[in-house]
């Protein structure tokens, strides 16, 4: 294990730490993860905190008895339980801490995207500590990332961290739920993220949890597909992180996979969002997934949804299999319209041709395994 040799590290830290009874904020666990924070700022490693438990801290101001909550009573616990949350950290911690707040929608867009970049490494550059939550508030369905542990991720690939620590009320993956099956073991190290492993996730066991063991694995391999090492830890004991201070192994340990994607690869793949549908002929599969080729509309056999030129969309085999994600040079329509013809026709249909090509190489990445 790498231990303190990180240079740069993203802890997300879940709702059961921050409000372990279900309500309010408590420091309980969360010194022992400050003193962490604390002592790798003093060894020069940088961090970025993904805080968890906005809506938790919310609801000792409002009781709600409805269970789930519904989204707008979220909403508005969120907009409560932030500021106390914040409050909490910043009172454990000697270090200015900057508020973050991010939906999907942020991460999607390429301009806020860098943006949100710049930001980050300019607190970290400056040594405060960015403390990240999702904008709950504002994050409708299709804006929002979901869960932190995603989040935490996708923001961890933004900073390019060298480490994802994932902090959570268990002691890390287990072969089931531990809290449901007795003969459930501990799995220290985990090569690639299969559908066997997938099949051992679980939800969460409490109301405040979002995901349960899910979405850390989801995660997990986010992040160590571009080459961020991932652990699960139990964030409830100050043992933990006397372990990771002394590069003792701890929790499960996810192994980072080598990339060679660029940065802007990696934002297209885990952070656009995308929801329409390129459907492909065979040829157009064949060329985009094994030879490296840009998509022409020639190509494109089908058009599913909407979307505008610049937005990302799936490309699909004539299978219905998910090949490749790819930014498109042309809004839905033009594609429809353009869809089956040679690029040197494009001008006489739909009388302009900004591209000579539908999704090019240079913004397309294949799905590994596709
Ligand atoms: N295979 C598994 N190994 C470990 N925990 C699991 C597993 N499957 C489900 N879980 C559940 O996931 C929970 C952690 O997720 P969650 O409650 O969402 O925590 P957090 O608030 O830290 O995100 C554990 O407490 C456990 O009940
Ligand atoms: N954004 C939400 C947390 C969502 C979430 O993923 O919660 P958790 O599973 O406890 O990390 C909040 O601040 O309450």
């Amino acid at each position: 294990m790498a231990g303190v040799s990180w240079k740069r590290i993203v802890i997300k830290v879940g709702s059961a730490l921050i409000a372990p009874a279900g309500k309010g904020t408590s420091t309980r666990y969360l010194l022992a993860i400050a003193r962490f924070i604390s002592e790798c700022k003093l060894r020069g490693v940088e961090v970025v905190l993904v805080s968890s438990g906005s809506v938790a801290a919310g609801r000792s101001a409002i009781e709600f008895t409805h269970q789930p909550l519904p989204i707008n009573v979220k909403q508005a616990l969120a907009a409560i339980g932030q500021a106390q949350m914040m409050a909490t950290w910043s009172q454990l911690l000697d270090w200015p801490c900057a508020q973050i707040l991010l939906t999907h929608a942020d991460l999607a867009d390429r301009r806020r995207y860098l943006n949100i970049d710049n930001t980050l490494r300019t607190l970290l550059s400056h040594g405060a500590l960015p403390i990240v939550n999702e904008n709950d508030t504002v994050a409708t369905k299709e804006l929002r990332v979901g869960d932190n542990d995603n989040l935490a991720a996708m923001v961890a690939s933004v900073v390019e961290a060298d480490a994802l620590i994932i902090c959570s009320d268990v002691d890390g993956l287990y072969t089931a739920n531990p809290r449901t099956d007795a003969t459930a073991q501990l799995i220290p190290r985990v090569e690639a993220l299969t559908a066997d492993i997938y099949a051992m996730a679980g939800g969460s066991h409490h109301s405040t949890g979002t995901g349960g063991m899910v979405t850390k694995l989801q995660a997990a391999d986010k992040a160590t597909a571009v080459g961020i090492e991932t652990l699960i830890i139990n964030g409830q004991r100050a043992q933990s992180f006397e372990a990771l201070l002394n590069g003792e192994a701890i929790g499960t340990l996810f192994a980072a996979r080598k990339t060679t994607l660029s940065a802007k690869k990696h934002w297209l793949l885990h952070s656009s969002k995308a929801s329409a549908e390129v459907w492909l002929d065979q040829g157009a599969a064949q060329a985009v997934q094994h030879k490296g080729a840009s998509l022409l509309a020639k190509g494109v056999s089908q058009v599913q949804g909407e979307f505008d030129k610049g937005d990302a969309v799936w490309l699909l085999a004539p299978d219905g299999s998910k090949i490749a994600k790819g930014v498109s040079q042309y809004n839905a329509a033009e594609l429809n319209k353009i869809k089956g013809i040679h690029s040197d026709q494009i001008a006489a249909v739909l009388g302009y041709c900004p591209s000579e090509v539908a999704v090019h190489r240079d913004d397309l990445v294949v799905l590994q395994g596709a």
